[in-house]
C-alpha cells in the first residue's frame, strides 16, 4: 500500500493521525467523460467519444468501487467494446500488481507489472493514490477517469448508440431520489465500512460503526415494502449499495469489525442482496476468493498473520422471494 509522489512510488499507509484516527478517502483525480459525441461531460475535457475498442478498464475483483464498473460493463453489454484487465488481489508494498494468479488478467497495453505504471503513463509527475477502477483511452494514451461513480454514469448511456444494451439505471423521474440515496449510502455504508475498518482510535471506530448500522437499519425498513431502493426498478442506487452488501458478511463483519449484525440477520436486506445477485450476469462478477484474499492478506496492520478465513458459507442463490413486492 502506498502512493505516487511526483511520479515516484512511496510505500506508505493511510495517514489517520491528523484526523483523530479517522480515515478520509482522497478525491479521484482524472475526471473526464466518455460521451456519445465526444463533447465534454459534467467535469473534465472534451475529446472522449464513445467508440468500440477504444477504451480499456483496469479493475480489481476485490474492490467494491471497481465492482460497480464491472457490473455495468456486463449488464450494459459492453464486454466486446471495452477490454478489461484484472489486478492481483494482494496489494502489498508496490500497491496493486499484475502478478499472475487465478483470475488475474494481464495488462495488454503496457504489459505493466504494477498498477502505478498506468498512472505514470498518463502523467509522469503524478502525485496521489493509485486506485482502481481506471478507464484508459488507447487513442490519446491517457486516463479518462478513475472515479467509479462517474465511470458508471457514462457506461449507463454513452455507448447506447453504438450497440450497448438499452438499460437505464438513472431514469429521469427518479434521478433526484437516486442522488439523495447515494449521498446517504456513500458516507454511511460504502465508505462507512472503511471508516470503521481503517479507524485507528476507538472513538473513530465507534462513530463509524454506529452510523453504518443506523443506516442499514433505515434501509431494512425501506425495503420492507419496496423491492428495490426506489421501488420496482433496479437503479444505480441499488448497484452502488450491492457491491458493499455482497462483501459484508465475508469481510466487513470480521476484518473491519462491522459486527453488530450480519446482512443475513436482516430479512429484507438479505433477500434484496440475493435478488440483485441473481440478476443475469451479476453472479459472474462476484469473486469471493479475490475479495477475501485482498482484504485479509493485504491489510497486515489489521490482520498481521494474513490468514484468510475459510468461511462463512453464504448461499446467494437461495430463493429471494421478493418478486411478490413488485406484484402488489
Ligand atoms: N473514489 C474512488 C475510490 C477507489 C478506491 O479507493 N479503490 C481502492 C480499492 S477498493 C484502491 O484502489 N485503493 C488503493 C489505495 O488507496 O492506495 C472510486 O470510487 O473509484
Amino acid at each position: 500500500m502506498g502512493l505516487l509522489v511526483d511520479g515516484n512510488w512511496q510505500d506508505k499507509w493511510y495517514d489517520t493521525d491528523s484526523n483523530g484516527g479517522r480515515f478520509k478517502r482522497h478525491e479521484s483525480s482524472f475526471r473526464n467523460w466518455v460521451t456519445k459525441d465526444g463533447s465534454a461531460g459534467p467535469t473534465g475535457k472534451a475529446g472522449f467519444k464513445a467508440e468500440a475498442g477504444r477504451y480499456h478498464l483496469y479493475v480489481s475483483l476485490a474492490c467494491p468501487w471497481a465492482h460497480r464498473a464491472i457490473i455495468y460493463r456486463k449488464l450494459k453489454g459492453l464486454e466486446d467494446m471495452i477490454s478489461m484487465s484484472v489486478v492481483n488481489p494482494f496489494m502489498g508494498d508496490h500497491g496493486w500488481t499484475f502478478a499472475p494468479d487465478d483470475g488475474v488478467v494481464a495488462d495488454p497495453i503496457f504489459d505493466a507489472d504494477y498498477m502505478y505504471q498506468i498512472y505514470t503513463a498518463a502523467n509522469s509527475e503524478y502525485t496521489g493514490r493509485v486506485t482502481v477502477p481506471v478507464l484508459w483511452d488507447k487513442q490519446t494514451n491517457t486516463i479518462v477517469n478513475n472515479e467509479s461513480a462517474e465511470i458508471i454514469r457514462m457506461f449507463n448511456e454513452a455507448f447506447d448508440d453504438i450497440g450497448a444494451t438499452p438499460l437505464d439505471f438513472v431514469p429521469d423521474d427518479v434521478l433526484d431520489e437516486i442522488d439523495s440515496l447515494n449521498e446517504f449510502v456513500y458516507p454511511n455504508i460504502n465508505n462507512g465500512v472503511y471508516r470503521a475498518g481503517f479507524a485507528t482510535t476507538q472513538e473513530a471506530y465507534e462513530e463509524a460503526v454506529t452510523d453504518l448500522f443506523d443506516a442499514l437499519d433505515k434501509l431494512e425498513a425501506r425495503l420492507a415494502d419496496k423491492r428495490y431502493l426506489t421501488g420496482e426498478r433496479i437503479t444505480e442506487a441499488d448497484w452502488r449499495l450491492f457491491t458493499t452488501l455482497v462483501r459484508f458478511d465475508a469481510v466487513y463483519f470480521g476484518h473491519f469489525k462491522c459486527n453488530i449484525r450480519r446482512i443475513s440477520d436482516y430479512p429484507n436486506l438479505w433477500g434484496y442482496l440475493r435478488d440483485l445477485y441473481q440478476v443475469d450476469g451479476v453472479a459472474e462478477t462476484v469473486d469471493l476468493s479475490h475479495i477475501k484474499t485482498h482484504y485479509y492478506a493485504s491489510h497486515d496492520m489489521i490482520n498481521p498473520t494474513r490468514i484468510v478465513p475459510v468461511g462463512p458459507d453464504i448461499d446467494f442463490d437461495a430463493p429471494h422471494e421478493r418478486a411478490k413486492l413488485s406484484e402488489a
